[in-house]
């Protein structure tokens, strides 16, 4: 079964054909030409049904099933931010690096080294007459330095409940098995199995 992918983001495509071996992956972009998508609703979940519904109406083909991803970090030090901000709280086109460092100035003037965080992924499934949402979380700890290169976004300074090295430095393959992407997905796909 083709499940078409509602995201540009790379490191998202990546993990998502890795985490459905089972379907045929396709960002929508191979589909069409890549078209901005205006997230402002207030949830991970809302702004997952936004992208999907999107590419959904765009690509005009009642039988495809579309999934979106949107998903971000939240810090507790600083109150949950920067949540559904993630992909841009170092400013509107900050790349990864950007949010990144200005994530960890930003824990830094709380005067700590490291903080208790988590990720959420929502991911939307929508599909003729179908809109569904699921979520995934991943437990952790955010540091004030980055450690690797693995995984994409915050994951450098991001350390899982249960280890002690950053995203950056565990495998991808352990990756797989804690995140939050890979627990929304594995509800995400009992979904699509019944249409
Ligand atoms: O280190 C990370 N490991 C992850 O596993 C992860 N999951 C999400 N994020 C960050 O959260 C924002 C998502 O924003 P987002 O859902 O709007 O996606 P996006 O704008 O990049 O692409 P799109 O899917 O909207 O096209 C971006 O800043 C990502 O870097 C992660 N960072
Ligand atoms: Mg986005």
């Amino acid at each position: 079964m083709k499940l078409v992918l509602a995201t540009s983001n790379k490191g998202k495509v990546r993990e998502i054909k890795a985490l459905c071996q089972d379907y045929e992956v396709v960002p929508y972009v191979e589909l069409m030409e890549e078209f901005d998508i205006v997230e402002d609703a207030d949830s991970f979940k809302d702004n997952a049904l936004i992208k999907a519904r999107a590419v959904y109406n765009a690509l005009g083909d009642d039988d495809v099933i579309v999934i979106a991803d949107d998903s971000g970090i939240s810090v507790n030090v600083l109150d949950g931010e920067p949540g559904i901000y993630s992909a841009r709280y170092g400013g509107e086109d900050a790349t990864d690096k950007e949010n990144l460092h200005k994530l960890i100035e930003d824990i830094k003037k709380k005067g700590v080294s490291s903080s208790p965080a988590h990720y959420t992924a929502a991911i939307a499934i929508v599909t003729k007459g179908i809109e569904r949402t699921v979520h995934g979380w991943m437990y952790g700890t955010a540091l004030t330095e980055t450690k690797g290169e693995g995984g994409f976004g915050y994951d450098p300074m991001f350390v899982p409940s249960g280890y002690d090295k950053t995203l950056g430095e565990l495998s991808d393959e352990i990756k797989k098995k804690l995140s939050h992407r890979s627990k929304a997905l594995s509800l995400a796909t009992k979904i699509i199995k019944t249409l």
